[in-house]
């Protein structure tokens, strides 16, 4: 820790040594999935610092609202919440679910751990006894997922299932399976580790057939930029591996300036000598009948090459026909997106 006590910090009154003891304030959104994270997050800042954490839960509007998630321009509302009450020095920090966050850097924010990361594969989740992968489903098999890259990336290797739209938390969604609704639904693995319903998994998904979201099973820990003292604390769980391997898949999406419901795809995996970062990509079109799929390797030891190995990859999709792919998606009913003839959008955070 630093032994610099932020006098300026609002939530700040402890000096010295006793700030020191004082705890950190984590600010949650109060959904199931949001408090396991943060729960986890918190352990894993005490026992690397001794620095005891306490829960903040904060409601937003995004948490209230029945209405499809797609009217707030993806989950963005959740994250503009967690970061006002950050700013507003009601809390020390915030746990973002990595693949959530918009890829527009925040100046006043900092971007201060990327702990571990869990399984980044997404799964299938269902009754024992389906099969395990979708060309082995019957024709007309009821699959459930609300993002736009997994139905693509289903659709290509099975064009034969049906697709059906699915919002909602985990917990909801799995249980359109146990109505008898849906005969599977495809869910992070990371989430459904994190909710202790492993259970209900029939296979993980090979990232072969259904590469995952940039980001998916990683963590984004933020603070205030003017919060140095705060900022080292948590650097305590950084784990730069996993920091690389997300910076290289987000700097893959943020080069393909993809919308938000955009079918795109990535993952980051060590390789070899462990100095090599292997990066697959995926660009394709809503129904699955075109998938444009890349991959790259380069010696990573630093941030800054595994961004630039991110922004290589976008160039390589973006030659290869991926730009025009994505360009002739229909706008979506988002606020933030644009139409596709529109010039630079910022914000581009992945959905599901
Ligand atoms: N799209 C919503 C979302 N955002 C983060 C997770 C949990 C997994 C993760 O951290 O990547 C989920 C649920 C899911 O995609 O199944």
């Amino acid at each position: 820790m630093s032994p610099h006590s932020d006098h300026d910090h609002p939530a700040t009154h402890a000096h010295g040594a006793r700030e020191e003891k004082r705890p950190l304030l984590l600010g949650t959104r109060r959904s199931k999935l949001a408090v396991a994270q943060a729960t986890w997050a918190a352990h894993r800042v005490t026992e690397a610092t001794g620095r005891p954490v306490r829960l903040v839960t904060l409601s937003t509007e995004g948490d209230e609202s029945d209405a499809p998630i797609e009217r707030f321009g993806s989950t963005g509302v959740f994250v503009t919440a967690l970061r006002e009450a950050l700013l507003a020095g009601k809390v020390d920090f915030v746990v973002h679910s990595f693949k959530d966050l918009p890829t527009a850097p925040e100046p006043e924010l900092r971007l201060a751990a990327v702990p571990v990361r869990e399984d980044p594969r997404d799964a299938l989740a269902g009754p024992a006894g389906l099969p395990a992968d979708f060309a082995g489903f019957p024709p007309g098999t009821r699959v459930g997922t609300g993002s736009p890259r997994r139905a693509a990336q289903i659709l290509a290797v099975a064009p034969h299932v049906s697709v059906v739209p699915l919002r909602g938390n985990v917990d909801s969604r799995l249980a359109r399976v146990s109505d008898g609704d849906l005969d599977a639904v495809v869910l992070a693995m990371a989430g459904l580790a994190r909710l202790g319903r492993l259970a209900d998994v029939v296979a993980p998904l090979p990232p072969e057939t259904l590469l995952p979201a940039p980001a998916q099973g990683a963590l984004a820990l933020e603070c205030r930029g003017a919060d140095p003292a705060t900022a080292a604390a948590l650097a305590a769980v950084n784990d730069p591996e996993t920091r690389r391997a997300v910076t290289a898949e987000r700097a893959f999406l943020a080069g393909l300036d993809a919308g938000c419901t955009s079918p795109v795809a990535a993952l980051a995996v060590r390789e070899g000598d462990g100095r090599t970062l292997r990066l697959d990509g995926m660009v394709a079109t809503p129904d699955g009948s075109t998938v444009l799929r890349r991959s790259l390797s380069a010696p990573v030891t630093r941030t800054e090459h595994a961004r630039a190995l991110g922004e290589r990859l976008a160039r390589m999709l973006l030659d290869a026909g991926g730009g025009d792919l994505l360009a002739a998606q229909p706008p979506v009913d988002d606020p933030r997106r644009r139409p596709a003839q529109a010039p630079h959008q910022p914000t581009t955070p992945a959905l599901g």
